[in-house]
């Protein structure tokens, strides 16, 4: 089921939530709306899901016009951060609840409701806990049977809003790669919702940025990491220096005021100067697992400068180039990213 997007406008009071949204999600895509707390993300999910409405604009499911039709005829399967499984039921009757409660004429059997839950368990690696009750579980596992339960009723669109939220990282982590692996089973169309870059760049196909109710970029992973459409993009998706000023490139580039931005791993350390560089005295290391990041003032304009590297490499710089606090190098960015500036 393909979700289409046009021309949404919503806005609650004089807070503008959602500013002229366009969006194409083809059929069986995993699609995550990405971008900073209040920039719109969860509105433009109920509005898919028709749990709200727009004050004008269009949402079409499957090419056809679905703005003004119930959360019920969209079906939807939903997930929320804090999901409310019934306490009073089992894991297995809590999959069931949606099948049981169809309308008769259209309501499944007792065996292929019994056949179509013990399928979803079984989707969900949790087969073996049927018959226990949600307060026995992990909040992991209270996830996955949120998911079964959504499923449960074979919806078209699954909306995920911050599905993981509430759960270590750990946890977060190994449900991510379980999700995508139940994605590529079902080929759901899928929209989620997160805050966390990383969660998004690995889970879905293509990540949807947003920022003060506008999409900023649409993309694969890939794709808006190497090629950020704007600054906040590029800033949103990591750590990145932010220079002021004209770094050493090729002639022809535009006077005057100039900004360039350099994530931490496109920074060399150099024990000499070469053209381009900045000489740089070393003020802080800080290793967390493989990676270290060593902090730099360079030595003109006293500005900082983070610069990541792996730990073996800044082992290696450590012992025979005596990179240590207080030592000086030279700093030379591999590659900078530069943004049209508004006239
Ligand atoms: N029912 C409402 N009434 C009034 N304002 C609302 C309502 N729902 C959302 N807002 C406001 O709309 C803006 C966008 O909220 P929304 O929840 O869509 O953002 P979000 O990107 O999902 O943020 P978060 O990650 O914090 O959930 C916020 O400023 C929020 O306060």
């Amino acid at each position: 089921m393909s979700i289409e997007v046009r021309h949404l406008h919503k806005r609650f009071g004089a807070t503008v939530v959602c500013d002229d949204l366009n969006l194409d999600i083809p059929s069986g895509e995993l699609v995550a709306l990405l971008g900073p707390s209040g920039s719109g993300k969860t509105t433009l999910l109920r509005i898919i899901a028709g749990l709200e409405q727009p004050d004008s604009g269009a949402v079409l499911f499957h090419g056809e016009e679905a703005t003004h039709t119930s959360v019920r005829e969209r079906n939807v399967g939903f997930v929320f951060q804090h999901y409310a499984l019934f306490n009073h039921m089992t894991i297995f009757e809590n999959v069931a609840f949606g099948l049981r409660v169809r309308p008769r004429a259209t309501r499944p059997s007792e065996r292929e409701i019994r056949a179509k839950v013990s399928e979803l368990l079984r989707l969900v690696q949790l087969d073996w806990i049927a018959d226990r009750y949600p307060h026995q579980l992990s909040g992991g596992q209270r996830q996955r049977i949120a998911l079964a339960r959504a499923l449960a009723v074979e919806p078209r669109v699954l909306l995920l809003d911050e599905p993981f939220g509430a759960l270590d990282a750990k946890v977060r982590k190994d449900l991510r790669r379980w999700l995508r692996r139940l994605h590529d089973e079902m080929h759901v169309t899928t929209v989620f919702v997160t805050h966390d870059q990383e969660e998004a760049m690995e889970v879905a196909d293509r990540i949807v940025l947003m920022n003060h109710g506008r999409i900023e970029q649409v993309g694969a992973p890939d794709e808006v990491y190497d090629h950020p459409a704007t600054p906040f993009v590029l800033q949103f998706l990591g750590d990145v220096n932010v220079f002021h000023g004209r770094l050493s490139h090729g002639p022809g580039s535009p006077a005057g005021e100039e900004v360039s931005y350099v994530r931490p791993h496109e920074i060399e350390v150099l024990a000499q100067p070469v053209p381009g560089s900045w000489a740089a005295v070393l003020s802080q290391v800080l290793t967390v697992g493989p990676r270290t990041r060593v902090e730099f003032r360079r030595q003109d304009d006293g500005s900082y400068v983070d610069v990541e590297l792996p730990r073996e490499e800044y082992l290696r710089l450590r012992e025979h180039q005596g990179l240590r606090p207080g030592a000086t190098v030279h700093l030379r960015p591999r590659r900078a990213t530069r943004f049209a500036q508004a006239a």
